[in-house]
């Protein structure tokens, strides 16, 4: 396999990142288009304070960027391929990176096997397990054309190759994870809460203590008071009138 070219990768380790790669938790979530992934993801970052990466947000921003992989990005996009692995693993590391928190939903990633093994390779990030939404056909399509958020592919004729692509690409990784048992098949067909209802108890581990939610709340109010603090040393006597 092709090695991906980056400064900040050693031996298979995110040589730069503040946390070590084993001590990261990182959660894929699998199904099919428009089974769900994107709400329930919303929704656990909500309860568990995870980090939300989604591979196909991050790969239209590149797309809409003027990138030099933007077009092939888009094009591959609109005949429902997978973006070649180096691209997109690429996109989850340096997206990763930014961020101080060390628990990541990534959604909709891995798509392919050769995905899977470069992210492995070049992160040495292993899963702590898979969320994998089942959902019959009829009703994703369903969904996606009711979806209404202007996205390229939400259309019948690219919706039937992204659906091509899903069996026979992507639910390979699925097949791989469950080897290993780390699979957990959600029934995707159900209501919102009654999906969440279901995959909450998984994230049982990763309940926010208050310390955390205390830091939480500390680095959410840091910019306004540092904005406040400028404030008052250019003002004259220290206060505003
Ligand atoms: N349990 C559900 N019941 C009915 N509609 C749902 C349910 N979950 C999500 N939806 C709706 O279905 C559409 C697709 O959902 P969502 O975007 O979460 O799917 P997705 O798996 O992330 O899709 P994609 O892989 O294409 O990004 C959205 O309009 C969403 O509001
Ligand atoms: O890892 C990935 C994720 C996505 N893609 C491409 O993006 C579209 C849309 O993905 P969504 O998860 O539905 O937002 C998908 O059809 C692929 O073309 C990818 O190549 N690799």
């Amino acid at each position: 396999m092709e090695k991906v070219e980056s400064g900040s990768v050693e031996n298979g380790t995110l040589a730069d990142f503040q946390i070590p790669a084993k001590k990261l938790n990182v959660v894929f979530v699998l199904g099919g288009p428009g089974s769900g992934k994107g709400t329930q993801c919303t929704k656990i970052v909500e309860a568990f304070g995870f980090v939300h990466l989604s591979a196909g947000d991050l790969l239209r921003a590149e797309a809409k960027s003027g990138s030099e992989s933007g077009i092939m990005i888009d094009n591959m996009m609109k005949e429902g391929k997978i973006v070649p692995a180096e691209v997109t693993v690429k996109l989850l590391e340096k997206a990763m990176k930014k961020s101080n928190n060390d628990k990541f939903l990534i959604d909709g990633f891995p798509r392919s096997l050769d995905n899977r093994e470069l992210f492995d390779s070049v992160t040495g990030i292993e899963p702590r397990f898979i969320l994998f939404f089942d959902c019959p056909k009829e009703e994703m399509e369903r969904r996606l054309l009711g979806r209404n958020q202007g996205r390229d592919d939400d259309n019948e004729d690219t919706i039937r190759k992204r659906f091509k692509t899903f069996i026979e690409t992507s639910l390979p990784v699925v097949k791989f994870y469950e080897e290993f048992d780390k699979v957990h098949k959600i029934d995707a067909t159900r209501t919102v809460d009654e999906v969440f209802s279901s995959i909450e108890p998984l994230f049982q581990e990763f309940k926010r203590t208050g310390s955390e939610l205390q830091e939480e709340l500390v680095q959410a109010i840091l910019p306004y008071l540092s904005c406040r603090l400028g404030a008052l040393v250019h003002t004259p006597f220290g206060f505003d009138k």
